[in-house]
Parts: structure tokens; sequence; C-alpha cells
């Protein structure tokens, strides 16, 4: 029988690949046979981890929130490697600031960052797969929305980005009722605290860090290698009947029916 977790022949496309998070994604996906064109900002970081994953790794510098880039990255993908299967939104960034006194340009970088990059990808990639649905492909790919706590339960001094986050969950559930009739389907992944550049602040701060732990059931923060490994489930036929959820992936710190 065929590992249902296998990603073989699939190309996906996640955004946010150049550390953290994103490089274990493409990491563990390539591991499980799939292609990846991985997209970041940071083109030394996208670069510097070619060697390590080889033929099946494209690099594709620039932001997600520059649309003529995204269409271009998109057609890449597909030109290179014949045909992409999968996205995986999960670029991002902080800008904290106490709600009086964020800036409009704090709201709006993060806004940009993780929504509008997230809506590019969507619409780019997701006219690719409605493609590939009309010419008879009944399972053409799966997209997965990357958020967080911050999204589910507000997080201090993140008001934009616990509305990004919160909206990450809108637009996988406004995708997956969509496209359900094409066999697209698309899901969002919640994460607590995981152990990352972007967190490096909060976890090392004795002020925040035993607030933190306390609250997670588990009593410690995730790796990026860990929370990788739900994600490839949902690109995966593994989870060929899960479409337009939310998934916890965070020890515990929110326990809810
Ligand atoms: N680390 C954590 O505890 C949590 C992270 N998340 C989410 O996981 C995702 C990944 O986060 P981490 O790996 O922790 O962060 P990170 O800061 O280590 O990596 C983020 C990556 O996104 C890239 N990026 C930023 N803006 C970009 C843009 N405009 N275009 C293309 N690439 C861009 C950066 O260059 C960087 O390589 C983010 O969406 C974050 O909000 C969610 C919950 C918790
Ligand atoms: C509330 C969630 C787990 C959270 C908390 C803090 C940060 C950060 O400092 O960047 C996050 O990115 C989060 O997702």
């Amino acid at each position: 029988m065929k590992n249902p977790m296998s990603l073989a022949g699939r190309t996906i496309v996640v955004t946010g690949a150049g550390q953290g998070i994103g490089l274990g994604i493409a990491r563990l996906a390539i591991e499980l046979g799939a292609n990846v064109a991985a997209v970041d900002l940071n083109a030394d970081a996208l670069h510097s981890a070619a060697h390590e994953l080889g033929e099946h790794y494209l690099p594709l510098a620039g932001s997600v929130s520059d649309q003529a880039f995204v269409q271009s990255a998109v057609e890449q993908a597909v030109s290179h490697f014949g045909a992409v299967h999968g996205l995986v939104n999960n670029a991002g960034i902080g800008r904290p600031a106490m709600i009086e006194k964020m800036t409009l340009e704090q709201w709006q970088q993060v806004i940009d960052v993780h929504l509008t990059g997230s809506f590019f990808f969507t619409q780019a990639v997701g006219q690719h797969l409605l493609q590939r649905a009309r010419a008879g492909d009944s399972a053409p790919g799966s997209i997965v929305f990357i958020s967080s706590d911050a999204g589910r339960r507000g997080s201090l001094g993140q008001i934009n980005y616990s509305a990004a986050k919160s909206g990450m969950f809108g637009m996988a559930m406004t995708a997956a009722r969509e496209w359900a009739k094409h066999g697209i389907r698309a899901n969002a992944v919640c994460f607590g605290m995981v152990e990352t550049a972007m967190t490096e602040k909060v976890r090392t701060d004795p002020k925040f860090l035993e607030t933190y732990l306390a609250q997670i059931a588990l009593g410690r923060f995730a790796s990026p290698e860990e929370v990788s490994v739900p994600v490839c489930f949902l690109l995966s036929e593994a989870a060929s009947y899960i479409t337009g959820q939310v998934l916890s992936v965070n020890g515990g710190y929110t326990i809810a029916v």
C-alpha cells in the first residue's frame, strides 16, 4: 500500500521558506517526495538551503505582497516542475505595539504580508488548480494557511498580527467552500509558541517565559520540525476528507470542544 503521507510527484509552493517553520516544511515535504518552490524575501537564506535540498528545490526570491512577483513565481513553479499541487501560506512578520501606540505603518505591514500575500498566492495557485480540475483532475491540490493562537485568543501588543491570523481562518474556510466541488481542499493550522527567530524575544524574556509555559498543557515550546508534520499531513492524501478546518498544533495552549 502506498504511504498516504507520501508527497511523491507533488509540487508544493511554500512561502516564507527561508528559515524557521517554512524551511522545516520545505525540508519535510522534500523528504516525503515533493518538489518545493520556496518563496522568501531573503534570497541569501533561500540560496543557502539550495545545496542541501537539491534538485527538488526551486528558490524564488521576492515578496508575497508583490502581486506581479506572485504571478511570476507560480508560473515559474509550474514551468519548472510541470504543475503545482499544494500551497502553504506561511510567510509572516510581527510589528508589535500596544493598541494605543500602534502606527498605521505597523498595522499595514502585517496585513500586507499575512493577508494580502496569502490572498495573492491563494488566487494564483487556485487559478492553476482550477484549470487542472477542469481538465479532469479530481484531487488537484491542497492549501494550508499558517495561523496562530494569537488569532484565536488574542495576543498582547499584537492587534495587527491577531487580526491577520484570525483572517487566515476566514480565508481557509472560504477557499474550502468555494473550491470543494473541484476537489481542492483548504485548511488552517494554528500554532502555539514555536522556537524560531520570530518568537526569540518572547521566549527568552523571563517576564514572558514563565507565563507562557504555565499555559501550555505539554509544558514546552514546539520545534519547527515537529510542527511541519501536520502541515505535510494536510497537504497529503492522508487528509483527503479534511477541508475547511482549523487544526491547533499548540501543545494544549488552547483546549476546547
Ligand atoms: N514561531 C511561532 O511561534 C509562530 C509562528 N506562526 C506563524 O508561522 C509562520 C512562520 O513563522 P516563523 O517561522 O516563526 O517566522 P520566521 O521569522 O522565522 O520566518 C518567517 C519567514 O518569512 C519571510 N518573509 C517575511 N515577509 C515576507 C514577505 N513579504 N515575502 C516573502 N517572505 C517573507 C522571512 O524572510 C522569513 O524567512 C508565520 O506566519 C508566523 O506568523 C504562528 C504561530 C506561532
Ligand atoms: C499567541 C501566539 C502563540 C504568538 C505569540 C507571540 C508571537 C510572537 O512574539 O511573534 C507569535 O508569533 C505568536 O503566534
